[in-house]
């Protein structure tokens, strides 16, 4: 473990703050953090983007789910391979104007398996951030990893973090996932915007009536213990489920899903004016200096 990645990843030496790069200007940075995978973050991570790019804000996704990428099928990019831009990588765009970068859009195959060890996938995340150019950003989603260890460890060291998006599901151990994100974030230094519970009922086709099939949410309870925010609850949906496979959620997105997470989101201090972003035009020879 010589090398600066794993010095990140592992937490043994001080951190290391990556730099940002001359070619991008973002001006808030919001990670999406879910205690154990499935439960949805993924799909909030989507979602948030889309309201957020709705409301006129330009968004990013960095998918620091490095291997287990779903964001570039989710908005329509399978397939599609990030390019370059002298040395640094630039974003895919979607239709609804969302810029994306995952390991997904680095692979041959979407379908090969990412078979990286810890360092690299730090090695990966500085990529996503130092060597990206993201240009001008109301908002950057990080789509973590899930859980809390070395891959979010690296993220909130290394990137400035403004706040964190909790994502639980109502058959999680909520309270213990909760207390784990409050944990990490009061260690990290980042505040915790609140908490979203996805698939927390399904709505009666026939009479619109709300059903908590996995039982009363314990959500409010779990969150007022804790100090936290309660951000908003979202219904199992499968043809919303279905429309993110198929690369639609910009368009299929039901309008003020999660306004209370949005208004969260936009209550952040951005780190620049909008407009702001001064940077040379971003052609190749301003890129091969960054
Ligand atoms: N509210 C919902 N209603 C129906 N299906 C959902 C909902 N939320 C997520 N899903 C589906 O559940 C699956 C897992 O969701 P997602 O990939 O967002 O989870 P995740 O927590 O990011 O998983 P991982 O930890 O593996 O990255 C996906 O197929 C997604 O479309």
């Amino acid at each position: 473990m010589g090398c600066e990645h794993a010095q990140a990843a592992g937490g043994q030496t001080s951190p290391q703050q990556f730099e940002e790069n001359t070619l991008s200007e973002v001006r808030r940075v919001i990670a999406v953090l879910s205690g154990k995978g499935g439960v949805g973050k993924s799909f909030v991570t989507g979602a948030l983007a889309v309201e957020l790019a709705r409301r006129g804000n330009s968004v990013g996704i960095l998918d620091a789910d490095i291997t287990g990428p779903s964001i570039p099928k989710m908005v329509g990019m399978s397939g599609r391979r990030a390019s370059g831009l002298g040395k640094l990588l630039l974003p895919e765009v979607s239709a609804g104007g969302i810029k994306v970068m995952s390991s997904n859009l680095l692979l041959e195959n979407e379908t090969d398996p990412v078979l990286w060890r810890g360092p690299v996938i730090a090695g990966a995340i500085k990529q996503f951030w130092s060597d990206t150019s993201w240009g001008p950003l109301d908002y950057l989603l990080v789509d973590m990893p899930p859980g809390t260890g070395d891959v979010a460890l690296t993220v909130f060291q290394s990137l400035p973090v403004d706040g964190i998006v909790v994502v639980t599901s109502p058959q999680d151990l909520v309270s213990m996932i909760v207390a784990k994100a409050v944990n990490m974030a009061d260690k990290m230094n980042v505040p915790i915007l609140g908490v979203i519970e996805n698939m927390s009922y399904v709505t009666c086709p026939d009479c619109g009536k709300k059903i908590e099939i996995f039982g009363q949410s314990k959500l409010e309870a779990v969150a007022e213990n804790y100090g936290v925010k309660v951000l908003g609850r979202l219904p199992i949906d499968p043809a919303l489920a279905a429309a993110c496979d198929a690369g639609q959620i910009e368009t299929a997105l039901p309008a003020g899903l999660l306004p209370d997470a949005l208004a969260a989101c936009e209550a952040i201090e951005p780190h620049d004016e909008p407009g702001a972003f001064s940077s040379p035009a971003p052609d190749a020879a301003a890129a091969d200096q960054a």
